[in-house]
């Protein structure tokens, strides 16, 4: 358990709006670097199989020129897996995908096909590259990903952040509270991400389990008014400050 807590920018969105109009801007590179000299402590980017943000240029660019750490999020496809391999990520982070979801739906599931997990699972870790499972705050499912050997698991928080009352909000914190203190006594490092923005992020960063939080949507919707930088520096200072008690 740490005094400070990491945070991973997810720059899938600037590619959006590069790829809204065919453009060669805004460059997600660019934006990795910003965020990198704003504080950022590491750089994750999700490249999906329809290519509807992030593309394999980006990800290429973006491994050369990173200072911190690329967290690169990715479906358990060969194709995939075989881009893992050759751009050599310092962490992969294993996620569903379906093609009609308008972003990620839930954590992977893992007891519904472990050997098929498994293998991904071994295959990154031989290479050298840390691998993080996508999870649910659900204990059998975290229970699982330590038994296939993955180190890391970061949470979904998506039910909490899209909780439609306090009461249900409520009770989404204390799944991801008890799911992060349960991976931690397992020995797993515990992130989290997903729908976390200014306004609800304080009660995820208070968690002491938690190492790293992963923000993309919202940091980057939030810069477009403020500029990337301040959007990194505000949203560190907020969770360092819930972190330390202070909000
Ligand atoms: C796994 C996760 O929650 C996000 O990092 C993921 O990237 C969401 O997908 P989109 O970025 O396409 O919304
Ligand atoms: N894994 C979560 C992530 O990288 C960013 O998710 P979001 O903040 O874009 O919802």
């Amino acid at each position: 358990m740490s005094h400070s807590i990491l945070l991973g920018v997810n720059i899938d969105h600037v590619a959006t709006v590069r790829n809204a109009r065919g453009t060669l801007y805004p460059q997600p590179v660019l934006a990795a670097q910003l965020a990198e000299q704003a504080g950022a402590d590491l750089i994750t980017l999700h490249l999906r199989e329809d290519r509807r943000h992030i593309r394999d240029e980006d990800v290429r660019l973006v491994r050369a020129v990173l200072q911190t750490r690329m967290n690169l999020e990715m479906a358990l496809t060969e194709e995939m897996l075989a881009h893992a391999l050759d751009i050599q990520p310092q962490d992969v982070c294993l996620v569903p995908e379906h093609r009609a979801e308008v972003t990620t739906e839930g954590g992977l599931d893992l007891i519904a096909n472990p050997v098929h997990c498994g293998r991904y699972i071994q295959s990154l870790q031989d290479a050298g590259i840390r691998t993080s499972i996508f999870i649910d705050p659900d204990h059998a499912q975290i229970k699982l990903a330590h038994e296939l050997g993955a180190p890391v698991v970061e949470i979904h928080t998506g039910r909490y952040a899209d909780a439609r009352n306090r009461v249900e909000q409520q009770r989404e914190l204390v799944r991801v509270k008890e799911a992060a203190a349960y991976a931690a006594s397992l020995g797993l490092v515990v992130n989290a991400g997903h729908g976390l923005h200014y306004h609800n992020v304080q009660a995820i960063a208070a968690i002491a389990e938690i190492e790293e939080l992963n923000i993309g949507h919202a940091l980057i919707s939030h810069s477009i008014f403020v500029g990337l930088k301040t959007a990194i520096v505000e949203m560190k200072a907020l969770m360092q400050a819930a972190r330390c008690g202070q909000s």
